[in-house]
This record gives C-alpha cells, sequence and structure tokens, in this order.
C-alpha cells in the first residue's frame, strides 16, 4: 500500500524537471552544491542534457547563448548566495543584449533570511536579482512550480527578451502532492513569443521616408540576427537595393561579401547616409548615440524596427519608428513596396563601392604579412581563410585588439554564426558561448580570444574536455592586457599591472585535460592547426604566439579611457 501510494506522489524536483520538459527545454548549464545537487542528478536520470561547469558565470553565459541561438530561454542552475551571485553578471549580460535566459538559484528559508537569522548561504537573492534582468519570481509551493516555470519562460521570451530570475528555497524540492494533480498544476506556454504586427499607418509612414532618400542605409543589428526572419531580411536588402551595414553579431545575415554590404566603407556611409533604417539594433554608443562626428555634419532621418516602444527616441528623434517583431515589420514593408521600387541613385552605391574597393585592397595586404613574431593582421589572415572554408563553424570573439580587428578581417557568410562580447563589451564569454555553441548546434566552434580574456573562464577548457566538444580555441598569446609591453612605473621588482608571465604555454593547460594543445609562431601553423582541430573535431587550444608590441591599449576604445589631468607625484 506505501508503495502504491508512493507512486501516486510527485514532489519539487521532479515537477521542475517535468515543467521545463514540458516546454521543450532539454539542457541545463550550471554547477552542482546544495540544495541543487540531488536535481541536476534526476534531471540527467529523466534524460535532461546536464552541462556542468567550473564556474556558475560561464554556465550563465552559456545560457544566454543558448537562448540567443535558438529563441528559447538558455537555463542556468546555480546554488544559493555566491552561486546565485556568480551567475549574475551573466544574467545581467543576457538582459542587456536581449538574450532570452532564466537563471534558476536554489535558495535558503524565507523564514530565516527574512529574520535575518544567519541561514547557510543566506541571501535575499530575488530581491537582489530584481535590478538586472527581466523579471524575477519566486516559487514557495509545489503546486505553483508550473505556473512559476511558465512565467519564467514567457517573461524571458516575449517582447524584447532578456534575463529572467526564479527562486526556488531548498525546501519547495522535497514538497509532495498527488502526481495527478502535481501533472495538471504544469503549464505548457502557448506562443512565449507573440508576434507584435506594425500599425499600418506606420509601415506607410517609413516607406514614404525611404523612397524620397537620396543615400539610404539599412543597419541590422543582433536583434535581427534574433529575430531569425533571415528570408526576408535578405529579401528587404536585395529588393530595396539599398547598402547595408551588419552590427558584429548580424553579420552572416547577408555573406560579409555580399555586394551591397558597407561594412568596409563604415565610415563614409555612417556620415553621409541621409536615411537611416534600424533593424533590430540601438543607437547606443556603439553608434555613438546617432549623433556627432560619427554621423556626419548633415542631420539623419531614422527608420527604427524595434519590438521596445520605449527604444524608440532613446538618443535621437526617430522618424518613422515601426514597433513590431522584426519579421512582421520587414513583412509589412516588403508588402507595401510592391515589386517596382526605385532602386538608390547609382552616385550613392557607386561612391560606396569606390571607397569599398580601396579599403579592401589596403586591408587585403595586411592580411598576407608574413610578420615574425605574427600580428593580428597576420593570424587574422590566417583565420579568416579557415572560416571562409568552413562557413558552419560558429566563430566565438573576445579580447581587445582581438576582438577590434577580427570583427573587420573574418567575414562571416551564415546567419548567428558569430558571438561576442556585444552590447557590453563584458570579457569572459569565451569558454560559456563556445561550449553553448557546440552544445546547442553540434557545429565546429572557433573561439578567437585575447589572451587576457581567456583569462576570465579559461578553467572550463576542462568542461570542453570533459564533454569531448569540437572547440577550437585560439588564444593571441601577447603576453599582456591588450600589450606585453607595459613597464612597471615605480621601478620596483612587480610586473607592470597589465603584462602576464612571457611566452606562456596555455597549449599545456589544454592538454593537461586530455585535449589537444599546440603552439602557432607563423599564420602557416596556426591555419594547419585549425583546419587539424576542425578535421578532428577534437577539443583544441592553439597559442598563437603574437608580437607583444603590435595593437593599442583597449583596441579601437581606447579613447573611453579618462585622461590623467594632474601630473603631480
Ligand atoms: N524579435 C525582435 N523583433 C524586433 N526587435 C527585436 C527583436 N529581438 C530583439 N529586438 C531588439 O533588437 C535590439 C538589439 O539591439 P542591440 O543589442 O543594440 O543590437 P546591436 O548591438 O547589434 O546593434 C533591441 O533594441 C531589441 O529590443
Ligand atoms: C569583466 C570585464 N573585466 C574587464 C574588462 C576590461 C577589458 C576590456 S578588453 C580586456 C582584455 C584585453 O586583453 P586581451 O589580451 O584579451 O586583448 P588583446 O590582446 O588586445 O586582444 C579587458 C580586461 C571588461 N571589458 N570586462
Amino acid at each position: 500500500v506505501v508503495e502504491q501510494q508512493q507512486e501516486q506522489l510527485t514532489d519539487g524536483f521532479h515537477l521542475v524537471i517535468d515543467a521545463l520538459k514540458l516546454n521543450d527545454i532539454d539542457t541545463i548549464f550550471g554547477l552542482p552544491g546544495i540544495p541543487i545537487t540531488d536535481l541536476t542528478r534526476l534531471a540527467q536520470a529523466e534524460g535532461m542534457r546536464v552541462i556542468s561547469f567550473r564556474h556558475e558565470q560561464n554556465a550563465g553565459h552559456a545560457a544566454a547563448a543558448a537562448g540567443f541561438l535558438t529563441q528559447k530561454p538558455g537555463i542556468c542552475l546555480t546554488v544559493s548566495a555566491p552561486g546565485f551571485l556568480n551567475g549574475l553578471t551573466a544574467l545581467a549580460n543576457a538582459t542587456v543584449n536581449c538574450f532570452p535566459m532564466i537563471l534558476i538559484s536554489g535558495s535558503s528559508e524565507r523564514e530565516i533570511v527574512d529574520l535575518a537569522q544567519g541561514d547557510y548561504e543566506e541571501m535575499d537573492q530575488l530581491n537582489a536579482a530584481k535590478p538586472f534582468c527581466k523579471a524575477a519570481f519566486r516559487v514557495l509551493h509545489a503546486q505553483d512550480i508550473g505556473i512559476g516555470i511558465a512565467r519564467a519562460i514567457r517573461a524571458a521570451c516575449s517582447g524584447r527578451p532578456g534575463g529572467v530570475y526564479l527562486d526556488l528555497p531548498a525546501k519547495l524540492f522535497s514538497q509532495t502532492m498527488e502526481a495527478e494533480a502535481g501533472r495538471r498544476s504544469l503549464v505548457k506556454v502557448q506562443d512565449p513569443a507573440p508576434r507584435q504586427l506594425p500599425a499600418p499607418d506606420t509601415v506607410a509612414r517609413a516607406l514614404e521616408l525611404l523612397k524620397g532618400a537620396k543615400r539610404p542605409l539599412i543597419l541590422l543589428g543582433k536583434g535581427a540576427a534574433y529575430a531569425q526572419a533571415d528570408t526576408e531580411i535578405r529579401e528587404l536588402v536585395e529588393r530595396s537595393g539599398i547598402p547595408y551595414l551588419p552590427m558584429s553579431m548580424a553579420k552572416g545575415l547577408l555573406p560579409d561579401t555580399h555586394v551591397q554590404s558597407a561594412a568596409a566603407a563604415r565610415s563614409y556611409v555612417l556620415a553621409e547616409a541621409d536615411v537611416v533604417v534600424l533593424v533590430g539594433a540601438r543607437l547606443n554608443w556603439l553608434l555613438s548615440h546617432g549623433k556627432g562626428k560619427t554621423w556626419g555634419a548633415e542631420p539623419k532621418k531614422f527608420i527604427q524596427i524595434d519590438i521596445s516602444p520605449t527604444e524608440i527616441d532613446s538618443n535621437v528623434p526617430i522618424s518613422a519608428p515601426l514597433v513590431g517583431d522584426i519579421g512582421s515589420c520587414v513583412s509589412a514593408l516588403l508588402a507595401g513596396m510592391g515589386s517596382g521600387w526605385q532602386k538608390p541613385p547609382a552616385e550613392w552605391t557607386g561612391a560606396i563601392a569606390q571607397r569599398k574597393d580601396k579599403n579592401l585592397s589596403k586591408m587585403a595586404q595586411t592580411l598576407e604579412s608574413k610578420a615574425f613574431p605574427m600580428n593580428f593582421h597576420g593570424a587574422l589572415g590566417a583565420i579568416r581563410k579557415v572560416v571562409q572554408e568552413r562557413p558552419d563553424a560558429i566563430v566565438v570573439n573576445e579580447g581587445a585588439n582581438t576582438l577590434d580587428f577580427a570583427r573587420s578581417i573574418v567575414d562571416m557568410y551564415e546567419p548567428r554564426k558569430r558571438l561576442d562580447v556585444g552590447t557590453w563589451g563584458v570579457m569572459g564569454i569565451g569558454m560559456g558561448f563556445a561550449v553553448a555553441a557546440a552544445v546547442t548546434t553540434g557545429k565546429p566552434v572557433i573561439a578567437i580570444e585575447g589572451d587576457s580574456a581567456f583569462g576570465f573562464s579559461g578553467m572550463e577548457v576542462e568542461t570542453i574536455c570533459r564533454y569531448q566538444l569540437p572547440v577550437c580555441i585560439v588564444i593571441f598569446n601577447n603576453n599582456g592586457v591588450y600589450k606585453g609591453t607595459d613597464v612597471n612605473q615605480t621601478g620596483g621588482a612587480d610586473p607592470a599591472p597589465t603584462v602576464f608571465v612571457k611566452d606562456a604555454r596555455y597549449d599545456l593547460m589544454m592538454t593537461a585535460f586530455g585535449g589537444h594543445g599546440v603552439t602557432a609562431t607563423t599564420p602557416d601553423e596556426l591555419g594547419r592547426a585549425m583546419r587539424e582541430a576542425i578535421a578532428s573535431g577534437r577539443p583544441t587550444l592553439i597559442n598563437a604566439v603574437i608580437d607583444e608590441t603590435a595593437g593599442t591599449e583597449s583596441g579601437r576604445i581606447t579613447n573611453l579611457n579618462p585622461t590623467r589631468a594632474a601630473t603631480k607625484k
């Protein structure tokens, strides 16, 4: 009889797993520990893929990248307090970048936390999370687990996607309830990201403005990549004949080699365009807030497609806002354009082509550099060729010079194949994004890493080896943060704050865990090692030796550094 009664019961552990599976979530990125260790074990036993990391921040970045790639919220699972806090940076980064993810953390008992009586890992996590996410929920009763997870999924995916926190106190997991009642309490979210169609008059206004443009430009942001409206976006560009500029994670929506890409003439088109169509791109710091010398002397007119109504007019007045999801907005524009759309004046497209050709031929010479030790351009010239051969590979990229140069040198050919530091410029996304890309797509992953950037998540090399993931890490080893030449200004024995151990052997980190490690000192060696890594599918780390005098401090954003006014010692 007891056994029968047991069979008729379920508990918090199983309800969490059943609720996730009911909503087609099959992967958890996390780090086990009290009170969620058994949840990770049970989830694995119930057929979910549980990827266990060495630091929760990397699990969180993986969950966010999985959200960007799949449009389903990536799940990061952590222990309470310090584990939760470690995941918080990734939750905040997901929210800033509009990636759907849910941070689920075990937590201490409410009655002890609220009386500040000193529980194990005591923290009011729900309130700590709220400033850094789209929404935050706590579940206290087993029968509410279904609705709690449903609310978290919808909050993460609907409207502007983002990070959501879900707080599950330890006691919840062992609560039991009738199995049938438990099943009925689960919620399958219907249409978590409902289409939002633009108002017809806003479409007409936008087309009217675009029709009159002499120097139009389309600017594609990572929202356009996330929207998975690839066919509509390509048709908008090609049918209109308007030159386009992809932001870094929108590269590959159309191949970077596309005749209408204006990326190699970026400064010219931003300064000279008269009407700019923003598609899932914010006029934030990455676009100089839509004003100033970057945007030239002539006032611009902006058409902005965005699912967030309050993004409109954030920095400059938007003449023709189109509020809705990108797929619906672009489809409406295409419908309104009809077939006889007038292409932009040849004077405009010709001027762009001229500048593109000049800049591309100048860059081509630098990519053949045989400098020894390698410089950024020589190494990236080799990587560029490998990515051209394997357009299906996913590129992860972080660093300063390593990031800035790779963004313009390494062409992308397919949508959602480039994952980088995004809106926040956060270092440390590398290995988490690489794990998520490999696990989510099964495709080869090429992580192009500055040596300092790699240091933020480097311990996940063990995770990559443990799951035998097809990740090829290329570390641009120039012996320091930015460059390796900084000198100690106090004359003391300590190394300067930005330099590392010279000629470090990062490749041995990979061999330490059974992967393949190799040092490359020339572009040919680098290219060969990458091709071998991709062909073998084996976790590989290539320690690419880069001239420590190459590059600049902070790459292209050196100007953001405050300047020292006082010279007083
Ligand atoms: N499906 C979607 N439809 C419309 N807008 C979207 C969608 N997904 C995200 N967005 C919007 O895309 C924008 C992305 O901007 P941003 O992150 O600044 O891109 P980038 O850095 O590439 O310029 C955000 O304002 C977000 O609201
Ligand atoms: C979480 C966080 N902490 C610090 C920083 C500040 C920073 C921006 S870029 C960077 C690393 C640059 O060194 P790297 O060797 O990777 O670069 P390079 O050789 O020039 O390609 C740091 C530390 C950021 N952005 N995020």
